[in-house]
């Protein structure tokens, strides 16, 4: 069997290596990719470019050879312009112009998304970036290295605005951040915690203006040196925009089936409407266990479990992936904030009716060092029908951030919160309280 597999960053990667470790003999893998590097963690642009850590070297975690050495053929510089779907062959164009052909039994589109650009006058001027590959992190980086760069623009508080204004702010820079909603993060977190962090990027020094729309980008010379927006006028020095991304899904879109918002709709075995054809990753859907429904997160842990997946299903292996909850974390100036599955907000813009309980306590006892000790704030979301965990979010300086997983897994298992009440949770002083706040929490539900 030959398997062709377009874009090879962390979903094409995931589903190439089950491909090769479990399938390899006897059958075919090419690998197609437009970028001239794979395997970037995004993750590490802000610690690399706010110094957190040394540099970006350590941010890749494999390379052309590796899948060479286990048999495929792999392709960088190479954009796949055009899929015959019918006669099962894909058209690609290397990067000095060679026209490439691949016939395939089973494809698997790794496409991935791309930030979604705000089409604002003056959007041509220098000093503007995105951030999604490893050369706009470094674009950012230089650009923040630059004599007079002193005053940064974050357009979209989500979770790449926030740790990039984190890493600016770090640098020393002047930051103003900006998000149409009223605070950050808000796709993640019901306000109660949004609004923690909206205090906590105050205190070291960011300029939040939330419910502000930037309407234009101001120049001279062909640079950027200013930002309108609807309430105001700043000068700034660069902008970095963080409002989103959209999924890549133009080379199936005549011929796929696609979600709402153009991501290709997959199965549980992350097949599309094309039985021959599987997506996986940033450019698919993926199955909620908290809506019980179909949904879209772009997450790099949702794509690597998608490409393992799809790949064995591709290779002919049946099995269903186990649905996601959107598990997600951050952390900014040591705060650290996770949730899992859908806050209150979330569960109303999905018309879920829910109950919350929400608890703060200290996550050590009284006795222990106060230096060791922190509060933790913690909301349990669960339906009003049946009591179904649907969703926990959690606050806190302390590193509580394991928790999540746990809540990860309740609402991938339906658990429901009489379950939750009398959970064996061990008590040692070092990590915890006798009453510990998950308990507290669950016991005091309904009250
Ligand atoms: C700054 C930043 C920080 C992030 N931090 C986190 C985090 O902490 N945790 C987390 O879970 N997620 C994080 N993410 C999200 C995560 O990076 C994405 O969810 C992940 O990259 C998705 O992987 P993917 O392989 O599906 O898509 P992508 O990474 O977008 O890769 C798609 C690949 O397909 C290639 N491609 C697309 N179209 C074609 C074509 N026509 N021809 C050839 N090649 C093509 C592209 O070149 C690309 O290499 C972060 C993202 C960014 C930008
Ligand atoms: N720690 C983590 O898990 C991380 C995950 N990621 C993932 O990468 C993806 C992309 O992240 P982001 O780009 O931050 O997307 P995002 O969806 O997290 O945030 C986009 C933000 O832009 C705002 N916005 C949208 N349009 C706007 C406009 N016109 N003006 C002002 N604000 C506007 C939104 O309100 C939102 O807060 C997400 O799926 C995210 O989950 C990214 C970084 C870290």
């Amino acid at each position: 069997m030959k398997f062709v597999i377009v874009g090879t960053n962390h979903a094409g990667i995931a589903a190439a290596n089950t491909i090769l470790d479990n399938y390899g003999e006897g059958n075919e893998l090419v690998m197609l990719d437009r970028n001239s590097n794979l395997s970037y963690l995004g993750c590490g642009t802000a610690l690399w470019v706010g110094r957190q850590i040394d540099g970006y070297e350590g941010l890749f975690y494999t390379k052309p050879e590796d899948f060479e050495a286990k048999g495929a053929k792999i392709s960088l510089e190479t954009n796949v312009e055009k899929v015959d779907f019918d006669k099962k062959v894909v058209y690609a164009k290397t990067k000095d112009g060679q026209k490439i052909e691949e016939s395939y039994d089973k494809l698997i589109l790794a496409e991935g998304s791309a930030p979604i650009a705000p089409n604002l006058p003056g959007k041509d001027l220098d000093g503007i970036h995105f951030l999604k590959l490893f050369q706009e992190g470094q674009a950012v980086d230089q650009e923040l290295s630059k004599e007079g760069v002193d005053t940064v623009a974050v357009i979209g508080a989500g979770y790449i605005g926030v740790e990039i204004a984190e890493a600016a702010r770090r640098r020393g820079k002047n930051v103003l951040l900006f998000d149409a909603e009223d605070t950050c993060l808000a796709s993640y977190y019901d306000k109660e915690f949004s609004q923690l962090m909206d205090e906590n990027l105050k205190e070291n020094g960011i300029e939040t203006h939330y419910g502000e729309f930037a309407q234009e980008y101001l120049g001279e010379n062909g640079r950027v040196t200013g930002l309108k927006t609807d309430k105001g006028q700043y000068e700034v020095d660069t902008v970095i925009n963080c409002i989103g991304f959209r999924p890549n899904s133009n080379l199936g879109e005549d011929h796929l089936e696609r979600f709402g918002n153009g991501a290709y709709l997959v199965n549980r075995g992350f097949q599309t409407s094309d039985p021959d054809v599987y997506a996986v990753g940033d450019c698919a859907t993926n199955y909620s266990n908290a809506l019980q429904d179909t949904t879209y997160i772009a997450l790099a842990s949702n794509a690597v479990r998608a490409g393992i997946v799809g790949a064995h299903n591709a290779a002919g292996t049946a099995i269903d992936g186990a649905g996601v909850q959107g598990s997600n974390g951050i952390e900014i100036f040591d705060l650290k904030l996770v949730s899992t599955g859908l806050s209150v907000k979330a569960a109303k813009k999905a018309d879920i009716p829910v109950k919350f309980v929400d608890y703060e306590d200290l996550q050590l006892p009284g006795f222990m060092p106060e230096e060791k000790n922190e509060k933790v704030k913690i909301r349990i979301v669960y339906t009003e029908e049946g009591n179904r965990i649907v969703g926990a979010q959690l606050a806190s300086h302390y590193d509580m951030h394991q928790l999540i997983h746990m809540f990860s897994l309740a609402i991938q298992e339906g658990l429901t919160m009489d379950k939750l009440q009398l959970l064996d949770i061990f008590f040692l002083p070092h990590y915890n309280q006798p009453y510990n706040y998950v308990t507290m929490a669950a016991l005091s539900a309904d009250k």
